[in-house]
């Protein structure tokens, strides 16, 4: 495969991706932030997968996380950056008090376009949590708050975290498809 560009304004999404796919792949990643549309989780991976593909003029990943509250018929969802932005991880605990199902679903979207007149293609995992008070240091977004099988993201070994989270399980379906030779 040609290396592909992954395109995010975030520098803790290439280290993932990197420690997720090691060599398996080669990617070259480019920091520009994107705009997003409002919608699906897919309609917005899709939409920024296709201005990303203008911009490289050639083969590129993106993704987007969302956040998903049950109690609150999954929003922030996509939206969880300005949420978090303005709000605070405090903020967002606050959010649930009044309700008793703190349950929570980590969503990471990527899409994958071969260059500018390719349809995106979309890979997507999803990790079951809860919201929590915040526990473990304060390194990548929500993660002191979000509580796997009583672990915080933050608390956990990063070994751990790319192996079972939300962006390791997407890769995991983006890989099998690149080994089925991309069909
Ligand atoms: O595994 C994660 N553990 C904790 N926090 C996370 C994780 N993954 C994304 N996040 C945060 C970053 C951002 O506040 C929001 C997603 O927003 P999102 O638009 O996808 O990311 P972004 O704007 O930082 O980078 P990009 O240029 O790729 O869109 O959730
Ligand atoms: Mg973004």
């Amino acid at each position: 495969m040609r290396t592909c560009t992954f395109v995010t304004g975030n520098p803790n999404k290439v280290i993932e991706v990197n420690a997720i796919i090691g060599d398996s792949f080669p990617i070259r990643a480019l920091a520009l932030d994107i705009p997003e549309i409002q919608g699906s989780l897919e309609d917005i991976a899709r939409d920024k997968c296709r201005r990303a593909a203008q911009i490289v003029n050639g083969p590129v990943i993106v993704e987007d996380s969302a956040l998903e509250f049950h109690a609150m018929n999954r929003l922030p969802g996509p939206y969880i950056k300005y949420f978090l932005e303005e709000l605070g991880n405090g903020g967002l605990n606050k959010l649930l008090v009044p309700y008793e199902d703190k349950r929570a679903d980590a969503v990471c979207t990527f899409a994958f376009s071969s260059g500018p007149t390719s349809e995106p293609l979309i890979f997507q995992g999803r990790l079951h949590g809860k919201i929590v008070a915040a526990r473990g240091p304060p390194v990548f977004g929500w993660e002191p708050i979000f509580e796997h099988e009583g672990e915080t993201l933050a608390e956990m070994a990063h070994e751990k975290k790319n192996k079972l989270s939300h962006r390791y399980q997407a890769l995991c379906r983006f890989q099998e498809w690149l080994a089925t030779g991309g069909k």
